[in-house]
């Protein structure tokens, strides 16, 4: 395996809402870091925190304290080297822009020839399977196509690392494992690094190199998991093995475990 360097650190983050009806301390003190090129899950019990924590690394959110680095420079606002895919595919994008449009606005704040842009644009919709689809408005696609429209947009903005925040929630399961194989495609092929939100444990373990379980509110890192799975993986094989079966066992117990507010069980 190629020498990774440091991408993402994160050290002692909290997060406190201020609010009318008092204080809400949603992530207590939350650590880690992420080489460049990884793929890291995150998964804790509903409510854990896991939206704040990714608006923070994201610097759509201000932390209380702690740090967010970024190639070892604090993350202070919202920057070129991160790209953000959310849950609601349908509000992201511009239904009076084509699928092209859509894919190419957040390229116009580069400084980039026309030439440039236009291969982004066609690169990014090949790499998700849309190249004909380009003309095409997302009223007059299926949810699961949207929210390729959503990740060709992030791809072609050609970030350091890509933050999804439970992308595939609203889309049907079929839809769901096609898009977790474009995700495990554009990190294995591309080098992409991934910061993967979600609530559902199998697709933790299907797609990341590691597993962050949250514990509950006031939110830390209960335990990162190593995934230890061939890094070629597909929905039939991979999920029969005998290991993902333990793996997935383990993460459920953790966040069960977390639930209870218990400390993390030996592997
Ligand atoms: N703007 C806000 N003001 C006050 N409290 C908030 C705000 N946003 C979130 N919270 C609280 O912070 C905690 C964490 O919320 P957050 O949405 O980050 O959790 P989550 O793990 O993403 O939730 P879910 O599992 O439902 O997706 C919750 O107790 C929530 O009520």
């Amino acid at each position: 395996m190629p020498d990774r360097s440091m991408l993402l650190r994160v050290e002692h983050l909290r997060k406190v809402y201020g609010s009318a009806t008092g204080d809400v301390e949603a992530i207590g003190d939350v650590s880690f870091t992420m080489d460049a090129g990884e793929l890291v899950c995150i998964v804790g019990p509903s409510g854990c925190g896991k939206t704040t924590l990714l608006k923070c690394l994201a610097g759509l959110l201000r932390p209380t304290s702690g740090i967010v680095e970024m190639d070892g420079v604090p993350v202070t606002g919202p920057s070129p080297a991160m790209a953000v895919v959310f849950q609601e595919y349908g509000r992201s994008l511009y239904p009076w822009l084509t699928v092209r449009g859509n894919v190419e606005l957040p390229l116009r704040h580069k400084r980039l020839s026309r030439e440039a842009r236009e291969k982004l644009v066609t690169d990014a919709l090949d790499a998700v399977g849309l190249g004909h689809a380009a003309r095409s408005h997302p009223w007059q696609l299926s949810g699961g196509m949207q929210q390729r429209v959503a990740i060709a947009r992030a791809v072609a903005y050609q970030p350091e690392v890509l933050i999804m925040d439970e992308p595939f929630a609203a889309v049907d399961a079929q839809t769901r494992a096609d898009l977790e194989d474009l995700v495990r495609e554009l990190h294995t092929a591309r080098g992409i690094s991934i910061v993967f939100v979600t609530h559902d444990i199998d697709e933790s373990v299907y797609l990341g190199e590691r597993v962050l379980v949250l514990s509950k509110s006031p939110t830390w890192v209960q335990e990162d998991l190593a995934i230890d799975l061939p890094p070629e993986r597909d929905q039939i094989t991979t999920r029969a093995l005998l290991r993902f079966t333990e793996l997935r066992t383990h993460v459920y117990d953790q966040i069960q475990r977390a639930k209870r507010g218990e400390t993390a069980a030996a592997r």
